[in-house]
């Protein structure tokens, strides 16, 4: 077995959605990426990287790269779904935290979490999405931006090691 940690962070702009989970989140401001920005998506490629030993997104899918300007984080995570079934892995189970001042994410999560376990090839059991302010503290209190942490456990698809 494998585990892998992602941490990712992306600040507010001019916008009137966020992509969180792969869900668009009608809102006053969008993310500032080259991507779409889905900060919870890219805290899961990273901890599926780091639990191959692989890098990090930014490794695999450059923001120099036009390919990935206003790309979709869903198709970044199944590609790197297809590398950790290269390294020879399955996902185990994943969670992951959201901490956002703003919007309220709760009635979002349910469907953050099902793309996920689409996207990871899992059952729905094996995915947890929680979200939680920073009481008011720091960049994300503040209302700068939203960052996310997600923990991935990957087993060996052939013999559990
Ligand atoms: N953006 C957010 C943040 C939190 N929630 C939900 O509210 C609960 C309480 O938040 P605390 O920061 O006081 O822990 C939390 O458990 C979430 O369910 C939310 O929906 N959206
Ligand atoms: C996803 C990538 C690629 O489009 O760009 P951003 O959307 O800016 O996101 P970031 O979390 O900075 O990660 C790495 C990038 O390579």
């Amino acid at each position: 077995m494998r585990i892998g940690h992602g941490f990712d962070v992306h600040r507010f702009g001019e916008g009137d959605h966020l992509m969180i989970g792969g869900v668009a989140i009608p809102f006053d401001h969008g993310f500032v990426a080259h991507s779409d920005g889905d900060v919870l998506l890219h805290a899961v490629c990273d901890a599926l990287l780091g639990a191959c030993a692989l890098g990090d997104i930014g490794r695999h899918f450059p923001d120099t790269d036009p390919a990935w300007a206003g790309a979709d984080s869903r198709v970044l995570l199944r590609g790197v779904m297809e590398r950790v079934r290269e390294a020879g892995y399955r996902v185990g189970n994943l969670d992951a935290t959201v901490m956002a001042q703003a919007p309220k994410l709760a009635p979002h999560v349910e469907a953050m979490a099902g793309h996920l376990a689409a996207d990871l090839g899992v059952a729905r059991d094996a995915v947890n999405v929680k979200a939680t302010t920073t009481e008011r503290l720091g960049f994300t209190g503040r209302g700068e931006g939203i960052a996310a942490e997600a923990v991935a456990l990957l087993v060996r698809e052939a013999a559990d090691a």
